[in-house]
């Protein structure tokens, strides 16, 4: 699917397609539409970068809480969105011992009390080993600097989302 090909979707369809480009949140691809025309996939991720960025604290604070725990039980129920799940898959969190799927919940559970919204980084471009690192990093963060830290994860799991919509051969049937 080409930018062109984007442009001319109706409101509908382009949610249908984008409405999980950040996790749980169809609101904002609905926000973005007024920007129509696009010019290309750096266009849609800057009207979305600048929507989120335009957001107050606490909205910010709410993205973070639309995503799921790394290894949590989402991914053991199957109840996971399938972009999140392929994610979680590809950074290793469905081949977790159980002693690590342990460690990786303690962790999580003790990053939520001290920010009050879950550890948030772009599975696709960590190994698993990487983001136990970060996480045990991150926690030493204050709380405004770790906010903006995952912003700009969720930003960049939205950009890997939004290029595989467009350049995917599978959304060609569009
Ligand atoms: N908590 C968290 O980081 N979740 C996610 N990361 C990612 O790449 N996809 C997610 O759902």
């Amino acid at each position: 699917m080409d930018i062109n090909a984007v442009n001319a979707l109706s409101y509908e369809d382009f949610l249908e397609i984008f409405g999980n480009v950040i996790e749980k949140c169809p609101i904002i691809p609905a926000a973005i539409w007024i920007h129509r025309p696009f010019t290309g996939l750096a266009d849609i991720e800057a009207h979305i970068s600048d929507f989120i960025d335009s957001l107050p604290e606490s909205g910010k604070e709410g993205i973070l809480r639309c995503h799921p725990d790394l290894a949590g039980r989402e991914l053991q129920s199957g109840a996971l969105t399938q972009d999140s799940q392929e994610e979680q898959r590809a950074a290793g969190f469905t081949d977790l011992q159980p002693a690590e799927v342990s460690r990786m919940r303690s962790l999580n559970s003790e990053y939520k009390e001290r920010f009050g919204f879950p550890f948030v980084i772009c599975a696709r471009l960590n190994t698993r080993q990487d983001i136990m690192r970060e996480l045990l990093q991150r926690l030493g963060n204050d709380r405004a600097a770790e906010r903006a830290r995952a912003i700009g994860e969720v930003k960049k799991i939205c950009a890997l989302r939004l290029r595989n919509l467009v350049l995917s051969d599978s959304a060609n049937k569009l």
